[in-house]
């Protein structure tokens, strides 16, 4: 997992009321990127095009490829999170400028070449996890906005929403719309920190469908980009109403699950990874081959690893990221700080947080339709068979000798092409080809 450090121009004076924590103590964090967004007059001041071409970029290509991708923001409340992942009017986060240029990246025009077809098609949702319950951020009528959703664990796709709207998208304008509609349903509330505190997660949602036939041979990718803004981490306020309390612990109970499950992660990925390099230095040492090498690895040389159990299930937002934080998914995490002293606990916990994200090896791979590459993987035995058949008559031209293997090479020929129309009929009147599981 990519580990992103952003700090905002929040609170740099401090609050009058709090003491400020002197405590002087260097501790060391390794991240992938760092930008400083406090000042837009400082020379090193890193702007949202910037945050954009490196993060927004990676975002793009490794979706373009066939890959979910995952994008992140967590840090304390009113630390810069929605600035950077919808931003303001004036300079637009990292959502917009994704779904601005996802369209040319993403989705040339149709007709490539004499031998090649391609269409795509792009679905958005935007759902957001309030009081561990989840809405419709897009679903018109105040009854339907209000229901809450109910999420579901498909045993091949994962967990996903029931019931959850989503809506084609063919130009910008339309994404900005769908947006622009999430963000004012989206509940929020004045806190201590920030007057417009996002009280929910915020999950914006695109999925892209890229179908392609090339010389006859199809081929469809689904690739997901998660999107999410996280409500702020905050310690509890006795002074606060009971909603606010109750949105409070909520929020801290998910954040908390999502830090057991990080965790969690980073020690599984760590252990395969020494597993790893113990095995492969064994290995080196005894000249033993791939072979024992990887049988040496489940078995720990007598003892097996342990991985620990990831609670994903114990929180409704870890459960619907189960894929982007330990799975089928690239995925960044940014973590917003504010360099303010009187922030200094909870940017500690910031920095711990993404300190173990960082260590998590997520397995993505390429989401091909198995319809799709059956199709494909067929098509390929039968030219197989087809030049073996031709080879076969050149070799024999005598039809006595070659009638037996060709009828039996010519019957696989048939049975496979059935196959493949039968395969192809199946792909085409799928109802729900383009819809989630
Ligand atoms: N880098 C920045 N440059 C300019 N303004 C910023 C920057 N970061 C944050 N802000 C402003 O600070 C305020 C709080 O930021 P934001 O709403 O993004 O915080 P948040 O982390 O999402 O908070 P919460 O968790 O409470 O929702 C907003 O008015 C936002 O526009």
């Amino acid at each position: 997992m990519c580990f992103t450090l952003l700090f905002s121009s929040l609170k740099l004076d401090g609050r009058a009321d709090g003491a400020v924590d002197s405590r002087e103590k260097l501790l060391e964090f390794c991240f992938d990127y760092c930008y400083w967004s406090v000042d837009p007059a400082d020379p090193h001041y890193a702007s949202q095009e910037e945050v954009f071409q490196d993060l927004g970029v990676l975002v793009l290509s490794g979706a373009s490829e066939g890959y979910n991708v995952c994008l992140f923001a967590y840090g304390q409340t009113g630390s810069g999170k929605t600035y950077t992942m919808m931003g303001t009017p004036d300079s637009i986060g990292l959502t917009p400028r994704i779904c601005q240029v996802s369209k040319s990246i993403m989705i040339p025009a149709s007709g490539l070449c004499l031998h090649s077809r391609m269409s795509s098609l792009c679905l958005c949702s935007f759902l957001e996890i309030y009081n561990e319950r989840v809405r419709d951020l897009l679903r018109g009528g105040e009854q339907k906005k209000r229901a809450s959703l109910r999420v579901r664990e498909h045993p091949e796709k994962g967990p996903y929403v029931q019931d959850l709207s989503q809506h084609v998208v063919t130009d910008y304008k339309q994404a900005m719309e769908l947006l622009e509609e999430g963000i004012a349903n989206r509940i929020t509330a004045a806190t201590h920190n920030h007057d417009a505190s996002s009280r929910s997660h915020a999950i914006f949602t695109i999925q892209y469908t890229q179908a392609i036939l090339e010389n006859n041979l199809p081929s469809e990718t689904v690739s997901k980009i998660n999107l999410v803004d996280l409500a702020g981490s905050e310690r509890a306020d006795p002074h606060y109403c009971r909603d606010r309390l109750t949105e409070g612990s909520n929020i801290n109970k998910s954040l908390v699950t999502l830090g057991i499950v990080i965790s969690a992660l980073a020690q599984n990925s760590q252990m395969s990874s020494s597993c790893q390099s113990i095995n492969s230095m064994a290995s080196e040492g005894d000249g033993s081959t791939v072979g024992s090498h990887s049988s040496s690895l489940s078995g720990g040389g007598g003892g097996r690893t342990r991985h620990c159990f990831i609670p994903y299930r114990d929180s409704v937002l870890t459960w619907l990221l189960k894929d982007s934080l330990g799975g089928n998914s690239k995925t960044i995490m940014i973590a917003t700080v504010s360099p303010s002293a009187n922030s200094y606990n909870e940017t500690l916990s910031t920095l711990r947080y993404a300190a173990h994200a960082r260590n998590i090896v997520n397995k993505p791979r390429v989401n091909e339709d198995a319809n799709v590459r059956l199709i494909r993987e067929l098509r390929e035995e039968i030219d197989r068979l087809k030049s073996m058949l031709l080879s076969f008559e050149m070799r024999n031209p005598s039809p006595s000798l070659s009638d037996e293997r060709d009828g039996n090479l010519s019957d696989m020929v048939l049975q496979n092409e059935l196959k493949v129309t039968q395969g192809r009929h199946r792909w085409l009147h799928l109802p729900d080809r383009h819809t989630s599981p």
